[in-house]
């Protein structure tokens, strides 16, 4: 039974889902402000899942040798060392969805609050002062929003926004002209131009190495003279010195931030900034949006360890848990194929070519292409060193070309995968499919048909097509003690190229290939392991 650490605040209706889907869970909220102790424990897990209080970190993915999956009851995933978990080959997912009304409403509460300042006039009262005149606030309707992202909260608050009767424009590099026309909303291709025309700017983008400190100190000094500003994206988006002292220059009328730099947030330069509201990273605090995540990621996290299914993740493509069950025999064919061709290429592979042909090819491909690049990346650059998630990077990093193509059905089998490997001296083949037994099997190696078996330990010849070749290779390997469990042969022409491919009860040693090599006939000896 897979295993689940919750080690964040998740609504506990997590729990359930995970125990109505046979994943065994411990329910450890507090572990993620505890890093050691998480630390010391992860290793017993095949699934993690989070909020924003775990620090996925490098050095935590180091120790979790079990770990499969990530999942992350909401939005931001930069708590998560995403290219440290793919080198790992852990499925890093979120919920895209779950919070983002939640999260666009908590920023038109702000919008508000810090339109009327009502935090402070709420202190204030409270404190029996009755400032009536010291709270002068501005309306809402008719002034101009500027959203910085927007995507699937930006455009939540667009709609909000232009219900308040506000004019909304937008910056954002890939929000289409015929979506700002959707949404009702003017696109800005200048961010500046847009901060010098919007009376409140509110930003629903991700933190990236592009992002970070996207209203720079520079920028804040272009917005308009007296507009509000919103953060309820993440810390690091602006540059919190350069707003407080913007509203203690008075250049900015008010600021509201749910989010800040470092977090938890004890201490902060805008907390003693005048009309500047903050709230504790309370965007997704709601009880329908911590609902929402939870069941969403515990159903995603059990797909994903109980049937293959991959859904909303970051560095996987997506399998459903439909096609989960199709693909998996297709899953060992590209895993023959890739771990084949990766331990008989010699040289440095320049392109890749993978034909899917027949049934196969209505198949999601990603996963079957990138289990076979994985397979066939692994004799080359060590087994830890590549898997599935990491693939595609790993061969992109080493200017490997890669090509799909989908073919109708031809050939005796109607439907197979043919995989054509291009090196710096020679291009190769090799082609493999299901068989009814649902098995795979390789069934073309340069162009020449067989049938082999994929074993646990095979051993790859090829030859020269001369009477007596079976008879010396099954000779010398009983005489090195290797006991045949299959034996699959193949030749071009009458008197040509010849191969065959074996399957043996045990690892065959570079030795044993060097006395196997000597055979008259043989050209080329690989052992192989599957
Ligand atoms: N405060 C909270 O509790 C809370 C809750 C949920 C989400 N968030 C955060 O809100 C942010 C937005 O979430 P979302 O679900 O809307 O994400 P999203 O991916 O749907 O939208 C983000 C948008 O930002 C745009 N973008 C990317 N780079 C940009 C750039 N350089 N300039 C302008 N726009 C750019 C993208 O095109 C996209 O449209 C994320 O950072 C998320 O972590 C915070
Ligand atoms: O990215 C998100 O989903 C939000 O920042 C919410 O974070 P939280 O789950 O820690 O409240």
């Amino acid at each position: 039974m897979p295993k689940v650490l919750i080690s964040d605040a998740l609504s506990d209706a997590a729990v359930q889902i995970f125990k109505d889907n046979g994943v065994e869970v411990d329910f450890q909220p507090a572990l993620g402000k505890d890093p050691a102790k998480l630390a010391e424990i992860i290793g017993d897990y095949d699934g993690l899942a989070i909020r924003s209080a775990t620090k996925a970190t490098a050095e935590l993915l180091a120790k979790a040798d079990n770990l499969k999956v990530i999942g992350r009851a909401g939005i931001g995933v930069d708590n998560v060392d995403i290219p440290a978990a793919s080198a790992k080959g852990i499925v890093v997912m979120n919920t895209p969805f779950g919070n983002s009304i939640t999260t666009a409403e908590h920023a038109i509460a702000m919008m508000f609050a810090c339109a009327r300042q009502i935090p402070e006039a709420d202190a204030s009262t409270r404190a029996g002062k009755w400032e009536k005149s010291k709270f002068m606030g501005v309306e809402i309707t008719g002034k101009t929003l500027g959203i910085l992202g927007c995507g699937n909260i930006g455009s939540v608050v667009a709609s909000r926004a232009i219900g308040l009767k506000m004019k909304v424009i937008a910056y954002d590099p890939f929000l289409s002209h015929e979506r700002a026309q959707e949404l009702g909303v003017e696109k800005f291709d200048d961010l500046e131009a847009l901060l010098a025309r919007a009376d409140f700017v509110t930003l629903h983008m991700p933190k990236t190495s592009q992002t970070a400190n996207i209203l720079s100190a520079e920028r804040i000094a272009k917005m308009k003279p007296g507009a509000r500003l919103i953060n309820c994206a993440r810390g690091g988006l602006v540059d919190e010195d350069a707003v407080a002292q913007a509203l203690k220059d008075g250049r900015l009328a008010g600021a509201a931030f749910d989010v800040f730099g470092e977090e938890p947030a004890k201490e902060n330069v805008l907390f003693s900034a005048p009309n500047c509201v903050c709230t504790p990273h309370l965007g997704a605090s709601t009880s329908e949006a911590q609902e929402n995540v939870a069941l969403q990621v515990a159903e995603q996290m059990s797909d994903y360890l109980t049937k293959g299914a991959i859904s909303n993740a970051l560095n996987a493509p997506s399998v459903t848990a439909e096609e989960a069950p199709l693909l998996k025999p297709w899953i060992a064919v590209c895993e023959a194929l890739g771990g084949f061709a990766g331990q008989v290429t010699e040289n440095a592979i320049t392109s890749l070519e993978i034909e899917y042909v027949g049934r196969v090819g209505q198949l999601n491909l990603k996963p079957l292409t990138a289990t076979l690049v994985a397979c066939l990346m692994k004799p080359l650059v060590g087994e830890g060193g590549v898997n599935m998630v990491s693939a595609p990077v790993v061969a992109r990093e080493r200017g490997i070309k890669i090509a799909e193509t989908r073919k109708d059905a031809q050939g005796a089998y109607g439907s197979y995968v043919r995989l054509v490997v291009t090196t710096e001296k020679q291009t190769r083949s090799v082609a493999g499919t299901v068989f009814s037994d649902n098995k795979p099997r390789i069934i073309q190696i340069k162009g020449i048909d067989l049938e082999a078996d994929p074993q646990p330990f095979m051993l790859y010849t090829t030859n020269n097509d001369q009477p007596g070749y079976i008879g010396s290779l099954g000779a010398k390997l009983g005489e090195l003690g290797i006991n045949i469990a299959t034996f699959a042969l193949g030749r071009a022409d009458k008197g040509g190229e010849a191969i065959a491919l074996l399957g043996v009860d045990e690892q065959v040693t570079p030795d044993m290939v060097a006395q196997i090599l000597a055979l008259p006939q043989v050209t080329q000896a690989k052992a192989l392991k599957f």
